[in-house]
């Protein structure tokens, strides 16, 4: 469904992304993995139009989104949630996705929030997501005021909330806890489950070779490896990709 061809963006000599060709299937969860710097952002960045690639095409169902602006990838069904959260913290857990719903830009979403704080529209979607999210007891609880991992969750909620069809999650689980990783082990199923299409960075080896279905190894912004889980821990360019990088070969192997 998500297919990229031939992908590169390079930032003066740093070649970020250096021709990467991945297909994802409709209803998979496909795990991104690669050591510090290899590219796995920018590649985010890229599907999802904050980039412009130097080369190379972005296609869903066939539609080539390149040139097409980031709102209107999100119309399309991409959506994602980003590495460092980033939520309107002066407004409520409930007006967050009402706003991500609504497809609002930053600059509106205060007022729009406002207004939905005094009375507006209360969606059967936005109580479900609240409970799918499980922060229902927090719907009028402002964001900026939520612990750590609850903000991580109104962002995949939030992400959720466009009714994508392929959702990217940039390192959900950085800083969260073992318990909390199991936690959004289950969510990001539950996504699929509902029919979305998942691309997954995430450091966290054992969470990401525990329910990718696929997985695909960047290094120095090219793609190593691809295969199921088991194929990919067994291959010995990864295994030295991971050798002295931050994320060792240990984590990669005993996950
Ligand atoms: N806007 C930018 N300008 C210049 N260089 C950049 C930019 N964005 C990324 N890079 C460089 O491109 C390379 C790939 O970065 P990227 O963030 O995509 O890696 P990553 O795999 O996501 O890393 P991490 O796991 O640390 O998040 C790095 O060398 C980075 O310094």
């Amino acid at each position: 469904m998500l297919a990229l061809d031939s992908l590169s963006k390079h930032f003066g000599g740093v070649r970020a992304v250096d021709g990467i060709s991945l297909t994802l299937k409709e209803g998979e969860i496909f795990g991104l993995i690669g050591p510090n710097g290899s590219g796995k952002s920018t590649t985010i960045n890229l599907i999802t139009g904050l980039y412009t690639p130097t080369t190379g095409t972005v296609r869903l169902d066939g539609r080539d989104l390149t040139a097409m602006a980031q709102h209107e990838r999100t119309a399309m069904g991409v959506a994602r949630t980003f590495q460092n959260i980033r939520l309107f913290g002066n407004l409520t857990v409930a007006e967050n996705l009402w706003v991500a719903q609504n497809g609002h830009e930053q600059r509106r979403a205060h007022f729009l929030g406002r207004w939905f704080r005094a009375g507006g529209e209360h969606s059967p979607e936005i109580g479900e997501l609240l409970k799918f999210s499980r922060l229902h007891s927090k719907r009028d609880v402002q964001a900026s005021a939520l612990s750590f991992g609850e903000m991580r969750r109104l962002e995949m909620a939030r992400a959720l909330a466009s009714r994508p069809r392929v959702l990217l999650l940039d390192e959900p689980a950085a800083g969260a806890s073992r318990e909390d990783g199991q936690i959004l082990a289950e969510r990001i199923r539950e996504t699929r489950d509902r029919g979305v299409t998942v691309l997954l960075i995430e450091h966290m080896m054992e969470l990401v070779m525990g329910i990718s279905d696929r997985v695909a190894v960047l290094n120095f912004g090219r793609k190593i490896a691809e295969g199921s889980p088991a194929e990919v821990q067994a291959n010995a360019d990864v295994r030295a990709a991971y050798l002295g990088s931050k994320h060792k070969d240990e984590e990669l192997i005993h996950a």
